[in-house]
């Protein structure tokens, strides 16, 4: 499947009595990036669940172009969508390799060998590699460190050869170095992708669109330049903010100046 459009539609969920998600529609753009952004506990991660398939909303639906993802069987789900967690186990006692490999799951015979995916080792291989963890392919998983771990769940996702790519706070073990290689490499993937992200200087230069939640409300949706503006910020995050252009790149440049009084 080429890049599919995601719609969003109406979708509202509760949990434990409290509305987390209020009738929320949007629409990501095919092989765009789409920064999800809004305060903690604003509901970010339990869209980017409905999104995935992993929670049905009580309303509304959630459609890859014209499928519905709660309709569609765990592994067909799979093959068109990856999910990379914002904290994930840590307790596997596998190797690197293993880890990326269990992505090729949804590709293989029920049950099946690993020789019922031909295209398995290839993929895997590549998706180190794009990951930047094949210098760690053979190392144990449990010893690595918060950011390496962060860049495998990102081969896992890769090895699905998925269609959309749905990262929960991808960068937040990262250094710099490694924020901005990540970033770049998901840009360059061409998939549709949805990134939660809390670092909107990070958002402004990595995301074609945003979208802004707010105690479970969609406050704002569209391209970055109209989306991040001062009234925005201050209002969803009571934080001033100036937002002027870059002075060399072509992007917004966000400058924090202190909390609203
Ligand atoms: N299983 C649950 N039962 C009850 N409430 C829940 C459950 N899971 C999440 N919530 C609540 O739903 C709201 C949204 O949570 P969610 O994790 O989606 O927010 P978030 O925007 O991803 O937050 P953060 O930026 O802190 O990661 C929060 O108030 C949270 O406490």
């Amino acid at each position: 499947m080429t890049a599919p459009s995601i719609v969003v539609d109406g979708v509202g969920v509760t949990l434990g009595g409290a509305v987390v998600l209020d009738a929320v529609s949007l629409t990501c753009r095919p092989g765009r990036v789409t920064g999800l952004l809004g305060p903690n506990g604003s509901g970010k991660t339990t869209l980017l669940h409905t999104v995935a398939g992993l929670r049905r909303p009580a309303t509304g639906r959630v459609l890859l172009d014209d499928q519905d993802v709660h309709v569609l069987r765990a592994r067909e789900r799979a093959r068109l969508l990856a999910l990379v967690e914002q904290d994930a186990s840590t307790s596997l006692d596998l190797r690197v390799r293993q880890v990326v490999d269990l992505g090729r799951i949804a590709h293989r015979v029920r049950f099946g060998p690993p020789q019922s995916d031909p295209g398995g080792i290839d993929a895997v291989e590549r998706a180190l590699a794009t990951a930047r963890v094949d210098h760690l392919a053979d190392r144990p998983w449990h010893a690595l460190s918060g950011g390496e771990r962060q860049r495998v769940h990102l081969a896992r996702a890769l090895a699905q050869e998925p269609s959309v790519l749905l990262l929960d706070e991808p960068t937040n073990h990262l250094d710099l170095g490694h924020q901005l290689d990540f970033l770049e490499r998901v840009r360059g993937l061409g998939l549709t992708t949805v990134a939660a992200l809390h670092d909107l200087e990070l958002a402004a230069a990595y995301c074609d669109d945003l979208v802004v939640l707010d105690r479970g409300r969609l406050v704002a949706h569209g391209p970055v330049a109209e989306v991040l503006t001062p009234a925005l910020v201050a209002e969803v995050y009571g934080v001033r903010v100036t937002v002027e252009p870059h002075p060399t790149q072509p992007r917004p440049h966000v400058r924090w100046e202190g909390v609203v009084r």
